[in-house]
């Protein structure tokens, strides 16, 4: 089946204001935010392993976007690559019209990151943690103390604000994670699996975060393999697998004709026909 990244691409151009440049809005009089991420032929091997095969990616501003794609598809190496914290082998970058690797301090005092593996200074407290954190960012300190406080209680965090994050369980290191990625109010958030490990209702929290950050206009790109939440939550879609970008859109785009993202999800990275467990014969058989 051809890629829907295709098609997307032809319809994109009447898309605004994804399809349209810096340049193509000014010279139309009104000024359009660039995209939040703009991404040609990015490349990434270790060693015989391509991770990343030249991709093309726009992701619009202001949208609530998901990276889905299988294990191994390529995800966390683009979002590392997008966010400065890996070096592409070949491929241009920008992030809110800025340059990743030519500009990175623009960049940086843009984004929030939110990464897999998250490394967090482990013998700081969560409070100390946000305290460090909006220091570095050059916030005045009572603000740092403001927000740090808001964003403990509101993520549920206040009663363990003074707890070593060592000490922090899965699910409160992401959420932690995730205030420290919020607290310099950064216009593009990226979230390497935000929800994995994390309790329903800190999810619905989270969630609820994240909507209310959108709808002031920021963007949030997260990764994730749960298409469900991927639907429910996302109005555009970047789908990936082996390396590639198979489609790319709104999420009626990308969906087409199928039923469900789901369905779309698995006829577009070619495991639709694929009935799990059928070589497993001995699996349940009799003893
Ligand atoms: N540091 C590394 N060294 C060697 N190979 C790597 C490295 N990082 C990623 N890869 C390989 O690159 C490919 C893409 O990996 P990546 O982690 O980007 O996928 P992903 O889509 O995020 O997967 P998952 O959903 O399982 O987290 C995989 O084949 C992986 O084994």
């Amino acid at each position: 089946m051809p890629d829907r990244a295709v098609a997307r691409d032809n319809t994109g151009a009447h898309d605004a204001p994804t399809g349209a440049t810096e340049a193509d809005a000014t010279a139309g009089g009104a000024r359009t935010a660039p995209p939040a991420v703009r991404v040609q032929g990015l490349w990434k091997r270790f060693g015989d392993q391509v991770a990343v095969s030249g991709i093309d990616l726009e992701l619009p501003a202001g949208k609530f976007i998901g990276l889905v794609g299988p294990n191994g598809a390529g995800k966390t190496t683009t979002l590392s690559m997008v966010t400065g914290l890996l070096r592409p082998d070949m491929g241009k970058i920008e992030v809110a019209g800025h340059d990743v690797w030519t500009d990175p301090v623009a960049v940086k005092s843009r984004i929030g990151v939110l990464p897999e593996g998250l490394r967090l200074f482990e013998r700081l407290s969560g409070r100390e943690l946000l305290a460090y954190n909006g220091r570095l960012r050059g916030l005045p300190g009572d603000e740092v103390d403001k927000r740090a406080a808001q964003l403990l209680d509101v993520l549920d965090l206040a009663g363990s604000q003074n707890k070593l994050v060592v000490d922090y369980s899965t699910g409160m290191r992401k959420k932690i994670g995730l205030a420290a990625a919020l607290l310099h109010n950064p216009e593009v958030l990226f979230l390497d699996e935000p929800f994995e490990g994390v309790d329903p209702v800190s999810a619905q929290t989270i969630r609820g975060v994240l909507e209310r950050y959108t709808r002031s206009g920021a963007t949030v790109i997260f990764s994730s393999h749960v298409m469900e939440l991927v639907e429910s939550l996302c109005d555009w879609v970047a789908v990936m697998a082996a390396g590639r970008i198979k489609a790319q859109g709104t999420l009626e785009q990308v969906r087409g004709d199928a039923p469900s993202l789901q369905n779309a999800f698995l006829e577009l990275v070619g495991a639709g026909g694929r009935d799990a467990g059928d070589a497993l014969d001995w699996l349940g058989g009799a003893r």
